[in-house]
């Protein structure tokens, strides 16, 4: 491209080039709003949630539904972007983000993520049910209002109380089909519930600088690293087993059985290393939390393959 802006004779090229590079990079940072890394495992886990509803969708109509959780979910991260600009502004991590860094004015970015979050309502409610746009409003509003606004500054619980807003697109994704919640999505929604502390909380073991600099009470900082490697562990203790009830309600066979336990033992023996990590007295860590880097990394790959798993499962048993 720099050539062709540089060729002598064709000068009016390279206004053409400058300005579709910028134009490019302005829609770059429209699709950064919605934290697109993040909505693609929400999306995965709603695609599974209604892979494995009893019962048939048009593939249109779910579609349709996907690219509602999809937007739903990325409107709720915009308006969290749009809401969190001071801190996100002092963080390191989250410096360079379109609003702190001046190149998406605030009001644009509110204006788009609040339009983006009723379409995605709206459309859900039109395309299948208002059972699925319901929960999806909910989930907007628990990740922009509960998590965001009310929890994410005050308590260190805000993940624990607030992480249901993540937990939501299994059971959007099964009501689009079946248009009521019963146990089986109650049962997923649990898993992402307990799977979202050790999965945040292993990240803010080496993030806890940016947290205290923001003067946000994440945990590391409010009660230390040693407590939050506990937490981690605990909750790992607790989410193994809740993964094994779809089997034990009889819902799964031995394959997404199998798949769990060996997924789960190898998180629990990443999360061990965790609360075993070389640390001195005050619990700060000797090895640069590279343990927690590598659970952190392997609760993606976990929480997608689990999910995978339970789709596999009931496809082969169909
Ligand atoms: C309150 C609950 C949660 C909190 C506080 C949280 C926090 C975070 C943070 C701070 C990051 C790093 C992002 C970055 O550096 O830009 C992250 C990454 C990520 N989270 Fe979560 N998370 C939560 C729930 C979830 C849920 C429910 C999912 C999906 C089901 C999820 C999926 C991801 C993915 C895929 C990444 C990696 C993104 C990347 O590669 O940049 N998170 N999370
Ligand atoms: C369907 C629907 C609405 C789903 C919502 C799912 C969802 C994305 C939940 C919250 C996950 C998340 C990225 C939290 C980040 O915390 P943070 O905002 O404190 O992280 P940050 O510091 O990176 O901004």
């Amino acid at each position: 491209m720099s050539d062709a802006v540089l060729e002598p004779g064709r000068g009016g090229s390279a206004p053409l080039a400058t300005s579709t590079g910028s134009e490019l990079s302005e829609v770059r940072d429209w699709i950064t709003l919605l934290k697109p890394r993040v909505v693609s495992l929400v999306v995965l886990t709603g695609i599974i949630g209604l892979i494995v509803a009893p019962g048939s969708l048009h593939p249109v109509l779910a579609a349709a539904a996907m690219v509602c959780i999809g937007l739903g979910a990325g409107a709720a991260g915009a308006i969290n972007m749009w809401y969190d600009r001071d801190i996100d502004a002092l963080m390191r991590r989250t410096a360079k983000r379109p609003i702190p860094a001046g190149r998406i004015a605030p009001n644009g970015a509110l204006g788009y993520g609040v339009v983006l979050a009723m379409a995605s309502v709206a459309i859900m409610g039109l395309a299948t049910n208002w059972v699925a746009a319901g929960v999806l409003a909910l989930s907007i509003a628990f990740y922009v209002v509960v998590y965001t606004i009310w929890l994410k500054r005050r308590t260190p619980q805000n993940i624990v109380i607030g992480g249901a807003a993540g937990a939501f697109p299994p059971v959007i994704g099964w009501a689009a089909v079946t248009g009521d919640v019963t146990l089986v999505p109650v049962i997923l929604f649990a898993i992402t519930f307990f799977w979202t502390p050790p999965h945040f909380w292993a990240l803010s073991l080496w993030a806890h600088g940016d947290y205290a600099r923001a003067r946000v009470p994440m945990l590391p900082v409010t009660h230390g690293a040693r407590e939050t490697r506990r937490q981690v562990l605990l909750y790992t203790l607790v989410l193994v087993p809740v993964t094994l009830l779809p089997c034990a309600i009889g819902f799964s066979s031995w394959i997404y059985g199998a798949a769990a336990a060996l997924l789960g033992a190898e998180y629990l023996r990443l999360n061990w290393l965790v609360w075993k990590d070389a640390q001195d007295e005050a619990g700060r860590s000797l090895t640069n939390d590279r343990p927690a880097r590598r659970a952190f990394k392997f609760s993606l790959v976990y929480l997608a393959v689990l999910f995978l798993a339970l789709a596999v499962d009931r496809l082969v048993l169909a």
